[in-house]
């Protein structure tokens, strides 16, 4: 953690800042900025995400310091490494420096929907989503609920050494979130409620980790048809959950809940409360099966359909679900996502984040004139104008360069995602993809609990 004194910027930054030269915004979300700074090597990248305070705010509390810190114990290969944390007493902001990702999901899906015209090819689906749920495993079996997964915060590592792999970020920043950290709300911060659990929807308090199953759910399916599953009007940041045209959107789709499938809904409080819209309304169930093409009685329907199972108790874990049959066939997942595995197969240059080079750490300064592109493992920038969600943002210079990533071994993957179990024994593992050596890390010894309630992974 920072000593406090340092600012955001300048020569009065924190000596971890001080090792990073700033490039610029990367990206805006509903509680501050998310801007990319290199070492002055410029081989190593972070993303340094900037939190506002609250003018009325009296600093950051004590209980999200002491939740800070335990995030900086979360280590596991699928989750994104917070490297360090920084809060400038000056004025109250929080800064939290995470390692850099060059894709994430929202990226990759619209890339596939609106340049490529082309579905995301099956391995790279399994293999996106094997590893989101790898991750999440390990944050649950840490007692941590993400509470907001959607494909933003899905990032997915660019070329080099962990190229392809899924890091999930943004993982328990829900409390914190809370005050004194002000939201952006009266910057007319649009907040996706697409990937919201039901059962927040309907206002249940007492949520589990089972929401954030719904949203893998959502993203599994949209992985599979590139347009989100259920794409409720978006609304203003609020703090009310409740909202009924993303219920509507649900029901359509699934038809409406039961109290019979799921007895706890009569407790929740919107469904006792809205009897008119939300009981009262009939829907006629065109079935999931029709929206994502997908054969009812395959594997993957199968496992998307327990993800979208309406009453918390009975939806799949992580756990069970990285068992499931759909993770056993072929194609098998792998740890490069992003690799082709059909000879012939096109390979894909996704874009590389354009970064806004004119906003500085205060969100409104001028930094030096637009960077030359980095090389490596590092992003490229160009220099290039920041792109808003939702706007096309133009390819960039690494735009039909080939990818070439290391074509690691699903089993020393595995390993070294679940370095630390006891009993591990690669061989056991049945995801085998190609050759490369990978180099086994202790990933996962977080938080003291060195895998306990860590499922073994039973494979073939
Ligand atoms: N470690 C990281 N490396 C690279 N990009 C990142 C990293 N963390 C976040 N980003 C990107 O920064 C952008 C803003 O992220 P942020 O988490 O602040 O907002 P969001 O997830 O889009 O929205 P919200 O804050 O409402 O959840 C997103 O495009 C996200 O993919």
């Amino acid at each position: 953690m920072g000593d406090g004194r340092g600012g955001g910027g300048g020569s009065q930054r924190p000596a971890w800042l001080q090792m990073y030269e700033l490039v610029g915004k990367i990206g805006e979300g509903t509680y501050g900025l998310v801007f990319l700074a290199r070492t002055k090597n410029r081989k190593g990248s972070i993303a340094i995400k900037k939190f506002k305070q609250s003018k009325e705010g009296d600093g950051v509390s004590p209980t999200a310091i002491r939740e800070i810190m335990l995030l900086r114990e979360i280590t596991h290969e699928n989750v994104v490494k917070l490297v360090n944390v920084h809060i400038n007493h000056a004025d109250m902001s929080l800064y939290l420096a995470f390692d850099y990702a060059e894709h994430d999901l929202y990226e990759i899906i619209r890339h596939h929907r609106e340049q490529l015209n082309l579905a995301i090819n099956p391995y790279t689906v399994k293999s996106l989503l094997w590893q989101l749920l790898n991750g999440l495993n390990y944050l649950h079996s840490n007692w941590i609920i993400h509470r907001d997964l959607k494909p933003s915060n899905i990032l997915v590592m660019g070329e080099g050494e962990e190229h392809g792999i899924v890091k999930i970020a943004d993982f328990g920043l829900a409390r914190i979130y809370q005050a004194p950290l002000k939201p952006l709300y009266e910057n007319g911060v649009v907040v996706t409620i697409w990937y919201r659990a039901p059962e927040l929807l309907l206002g249940g308090k007492h949520y589990t980790s089972a929401v954030d199953m719904w949203a893998v759910g959502c993203i599994f399916a949209e992985l599979i048809t590139l347009k989100p599953l259920f794409q409720g009007v978006e609304v203003k940041a609020t703090p009310n959950p409740f909202q009924f045209d993303q219920l509507d959107k649900i029901f359509k789709v699934l038809g409406h809940p039961t109290t019979e499938k799921w007895p706890t809904l009569a407790n929740l409080p919107h469904w006792q409360t809205d009897q008119q819209n939300i009981q009262g309304r009939k829907y006629e169930n065109p079935g999931l099966h029709n929206i994502v093409h997908l054969n009812q009685k395959s594997p993957a329907f199968d496992l998307l359909s327990k993800m979208l199972e309406y009453d918390p108790k009975k939806r799949i874990t992580a756990a069970q679900a990285l068992e499931h049959e759909y993770f056993r066939m072929e194609p098998l997942p792998g740890r490069n996502a992003l690799v082709v595995t059909q000879p012939g197969e096109k390979i894909i240059a996704y874009p590389v984040r354009p970064v806004d080079t004119n906003t500085d750490f205060e969100g409104t300064a001028t930094l030096q004139p637009s960077q030359p592109p980095s090389s490596g493992n590092g992003p490229g920038v160009a220099g290039q104008q920041m792109s808003q969600r939702g706007v096309p943002r133009q390819m960039q210079s690494m735009v039909g360069m080939p990818r070439v990533g290391p074509n690691a071994s699903m089993a020393a993957y595995n390993a070294a995602s679940q370095a630390g179990m006891a009993n591990l024994n690669p061989a056991n593992l049945p995801m085998q993809r190609g050759t490369g050596q990978q180099q086994l890390r202790r990933k996962d010894q977080g938080m003291g609990m060195q895998n306990q309630g860590y499922p073994q992974q039973k494979r073939r």
